[in-house]
Parts: structure tokens; sequence; C-alpha cells
């Protein structure tokens, strides 16, 4: 039977290089490209088809940072689909990026550089801003949107008798001292984005814990440091071409530094070929290049607590049960 697989995010960067790999892998496979902006979406779907000519792909509008978009998304699913055997939970957004370059210049001359370079530790910041729905952007489109994707696509994910299989593209950059579980949303703090894969880190855990029975595993990676959209819109173009160089000299020094969108995909990729009965729900698995150009997948465990990660699922539930109330009243009103 072909597998069903959806990718969120998968017209660009590390979402499209996994779809290229998946078909690599297994030319049976049923694809769906999950995309907010239909014209990137086709494209993508073009670019696919020329190196995969018999390949199936299917197109779906989502836009992961609305409701409403979720909602329609998983009900059209719902109509296409009676499984969904992989779900990539791989969107993603750091909006108004700002590099702290008086710590990158100290984190430079000190022990700390390697993981400065693979973390991006006490660097970054962004600014953030509430959506439509009355939500944190990072947290609706990283976190929120995903979860509630989920919550719908029950029914495809636990089919009874068949496993499924969720996985997360978080970060390296997830840090525990970035989330606060009485701020789930990150209201208050310059790092949304830390915020929001740690968030995804816990969850993913909460989520083996409560689905494992029902046939349903989570799991999440870190793709490296990747050069996408997302990183380029961290500094200037021109300052992108002028360290390129250094960072190609970094990369032989640090496996984290994976560089290209295909590179970044090899966690995502090694995880489809994995039986489920061999994933550890406590670790992140992580894309690595060696100096020498060779890809692998390592896991290291997340520095997760049991008890937080279950208040967080119970609060996005709780979220769930709100959003989904507002927007029915919006329904009414219409
Ligand atoms: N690059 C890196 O070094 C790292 C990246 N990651 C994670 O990898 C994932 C992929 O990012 P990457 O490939 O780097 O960057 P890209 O910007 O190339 O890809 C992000 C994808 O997410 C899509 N997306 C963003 N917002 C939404 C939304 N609201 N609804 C639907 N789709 C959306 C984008 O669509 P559109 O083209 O329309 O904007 C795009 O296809 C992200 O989750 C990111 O956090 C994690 C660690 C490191
Ligand atoms: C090479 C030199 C001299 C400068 C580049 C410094 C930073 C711009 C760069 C250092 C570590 C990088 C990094 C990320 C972005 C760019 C850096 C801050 C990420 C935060 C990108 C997104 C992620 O999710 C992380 C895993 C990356 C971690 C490292």
């Amino acid at each position: 039977m072909e597998k069903v697989v959806l990718v969120t995010g998968a017209n660009s960067g590390i979402g499209l290089a996994l779809c290229e790999r998946l078909l690599t892998e297994d030319s049976q496979l049923l694809l769906c490209l999950a995309c907010r902006n239909m014209k990137r979406a086709e494209d993508a779907r073009s670019a696919l088809l020329t190196s995969h000519i018999n390949a199936h792909i299917d197109l779906l509008h989502l836009d992961v940072g609305s409701v409403q978009s979720v909602l329609a998304a998983a009900q059209e699913l719902k109509a296409r689909y009676n499984r969904i055997d992989f779900l990539y939970l791989n969107a993603g957004i750091m909006p108004n990026p700002q590099v702290d370059v008086k710590a990158l210049f100290k984190g430079l001359f000190s022990r700390n550089v390697i993981n400065m370079f693979a973390t991006a530790e006490g660097l970054l910041t962004q600014q953030d801003r509430l959506n439509s729905d009355g939500l944190q952007e990072v947290f609706a489109t990283n976190l929120f949107g995903h979860f509630l994707l989920i919550r719908e696509l029950e029914p495809l994910l636990c089919p009874g008798g068949q496993t499924s299989r969720i996985v997360w593209t978080s970060s390296s950059n997830a840090r525990r001292s970035a989330f606060s579980i009485e701020d789930i949303q990150h209201r208050n703090g310059m790092e949304p984005y830390s915020s929001s894969k740690y968030a995804s880190d816990m969850l993913s855990l909460a989520l083996n814990r409560h689905k494992n029975s029902q046939g349903l595993f989570s799991s999440v990676i870190c793709p490296g440091l990747v050069m996408t959209n997302l990183t380029y819109g961290i500094l200037p173009s021109f300052f992108w071409t002028l360290i390129m160089p250094i960072m190609w000299l970094i990369r032989i020094f640090t496996n984290t530094f994976t560089l290209t969108p295909y590179n970044g995909a090899e966690a995502l990729h090694w995880l489809f070929v994995q039986n489920s009965e061999s994933l550890d729900p406590r670790a992140k698995y992580h894309s690595l290049t060696s100096g020498l150009g060779k890809n692998y997948t390592q896991p290291q465990q997340m520095d997760i607590d049991e008890q937080m990660s279950e208040i967080l699922y119970s609060k996005l539930l709780e979220l769930e049960k709100v959003v989904r109330k507002k927007q029915s009243e919006g329904n009414v009103d219409k």
C-alpha cells in the first residue's frame, strides 16, 4: 500500500529538500505539499516532478498560523485520504531577528564558541506580534497551528491497527530558559522562536505519552544550521556573501553546520526509514555533516520535565477549546 505523507512548509528550504529525498527513497509515495502560498506550492511541485516524473504529488492550501485555515485544510484532508502515515510538521518562522553583535564577538573568543555556533544561545532575539486570531504569531505558526492540525487529523493518524508518525522540525536553539509555562505564547519575552521550539519538544513527549497506545508516534529533529530563507533573513545578504567562505571553513570543525537543505533534511529522512518501536521519545534527532561531507543522524537526550510537558499539553487543549469557541461564534456572526 502506498504511504501517505504530508509536509507543512514544503515549498522551500528543508521541507522541499525532504520531499525530494522522500520521493527518491519511495517512488510509490503519495506526497501532499501543505503550503500557505499556492503559487510557491505549484512551483515546488513542478520542480519535484522534473526529477520524479511519475510521482504522485498533491497540493493543499494551509496557513498554519491561521485557525480558520487549519480547520479548513483538515476538513479537506479528511475528504481526500483515509489515513496519513507521516505528518512532517516543518513550517516555521523567525520574524524580525536581531543578532547581538557584541555577544557574537565575545563568544568567538570564548570556550563556548562551538556551542554558540550550534545553538545561537544568547545571540538571537526576535520581535513577535499578535495575529488575527489574537495569538502570538511565532507560537501560532511554529506550535499551535500544528497542534490543532494533529487534533483535527486524529481519525487519520490513529486509524486502528496501523501506526502513524509525526515529525517536528525543531531546533537546537530550543532552550528551557526561554520558555515559561506561565507564558506559553511568549508574550513577554524576546525569544519567541526558542520558546516555540522548546514547546514543540515538550509537546512531542506528551503526544507520545498520550497517543503511543493508539499507534501514533512523535519525534523531533534539529536540521543543524542550514542556509535557507529563514537564515538569510537573519543578516543582510551582502554579509552572508562575505562570510560564506568562513561558514564552509567552520563546517570542517563543527558537524552542526549542515548548510545545505539536503543535508539538513538528513534526520527527517532517516526517521522515515526507522521503525516506530526503535524511537526514543526523549531524544532529539540531529542532522549532522562531517568535515568530509558525510551526513548522519545522532540522537541527543532533551532537557525536558515530564510534568511540565503534561501541563503544556493541558494548556494547549484549553486554548484549543477557546479558539474553537471563538471560531464558531465568528461563523454564527457572519
Ligand atoms: N534553517 C535553519 O538553520 C534551521 C531551520 N529550522 C526549522 O526548519 C523549518 C524549515 O525552515 P527552513 O527550511 O530553514 O526555512 P524556509 O523559510 O525556507 O522554510 C519555511 C517554510 O515554512 C513555510 N511557512 C512559514 N509560515 C507558514 C505558515 N503560516 N503556514 C504555512 N507555511 C508556512 C514557508 O512558506 P513561505 O515560503 O510561504 O514563507 C516555508 O515553506 C522551520 O521550522 C525552522 O524553524 C530549525 C533549525 C535550523
Ligand atoms: C560565522 C560568523 C562570523 C557569523 C555568523 C553568526 C550568526 C549569524 C550565526 C551563528 C550561529 C547561527 C545559528 C543560527 C542563525 C545564524 C547564527 C546565529 C540558527 C539560530 C538558525 C535557526 C536555528 O534554528 C538554529 C539551530 C541556528 C543555530 C545557529
